[in-house]
């Protein structure tokens, strides 16, 4: 369950001081196991909600809840552990260039200290799931987008997170591409998995229903 209670998100400016609030007053509730899509022209504060919920960044006022556990700076210590239960996409696939698509899937696993005969067999069965058997080998410049991005999916989810935000993963796909990541994530959310995906992309919201959170100048004005 990821919960808003009257959040507020504001951003140094470049001289040091506090800049003015990119998210304000954002309260809302996503339950446990919901697929939702966060939606919103570009500079509404889609990132920043992401940023939030994986952690990267701390709200500056309100209450924050991740996987039942309240987000505060003082608990700082236990941000680490929380992290290792949620998964990211990030448009920009952001795989390691000069790793392999397993060592990229691997590498979760590998700092969570798994030892390399536990964690062959979940990486194999990752790569397959997202169709990238015999690929392997290949470093990222070897494959296509729609392929890089698959691999970034599998390193997001192999840790088997309760939580995956992905922020504009289909931004460099073509359609074909982007319904088939889609539908990755979909399978994800039906195994249990509490999904939030950012998008600026009408045609796939229409071809896969479910709740949206609306966001316009850093709040929330539309929820369902
Ligand atoms: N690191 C930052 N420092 C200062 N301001 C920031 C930073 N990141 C985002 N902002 C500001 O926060 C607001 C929301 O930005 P955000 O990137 O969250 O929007 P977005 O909806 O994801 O936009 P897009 O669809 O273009 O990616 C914008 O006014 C932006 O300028």
């Amino acid at each position: 369950m990821v919960r808003f209670t009257a959040v507020g998100l504001r951003y140094p400016s470049p001289d040091g001081r506090a800049g003015p609030e990119a998210l304000s007053d954002l309260t809302f509730t996503l339950p446990e196991g919901s697929f939702t899509w966060l939606l919103g022209a570009s500079g509404a504060g889609k990132s920043s909600v992401l940023r939030l919920m994986h952690l990267a960044q701390l709200p500056t006022r309100g209450d924050l809840e991740v996987l039942d556990t309240l987000v505060r700076p003082e608990r700082r210590a236990a941000l680490p552990a929380l992290r290792r239960r949620i998964g990211v996409v990030f448009q920009d696939f952001r795989l390691l260039p000069y790793l392999s698509a397993f060592d990229n899937v691997a590498l979760p696993l590998r700092l969570a200290g798994r030892s390399e005969s536990s964690l062959r067999p979940d990486v194999t069965e990752m790569l397959r799931w997202v169709g990238l058997q015999g690929k392997e080998l290949s470093l990222p410049q070897q494959l296509s987008g729609g392929e890089q991005q698959r691999v970034a999916i599998a390193r997001a989810v192999v840790t088997r997170p309760a939580l995956l935000v992905a922020d504009e993963p289909t931004g460099n796909l073509d359609s074909l591409q982007a319904r088939r990541l889609l539908a990755l994530l979909t399978q994800m959310n039906r195994l249990g998995t509490t999904v939030v995906v950012a998008t600026h992309s009408e045609e796939l919201v229409a071809q896969f229903p479910a709740p949206s959170l609306v966001l316009d100048g850093g709040r929330v004005v539309h929820h369902g």
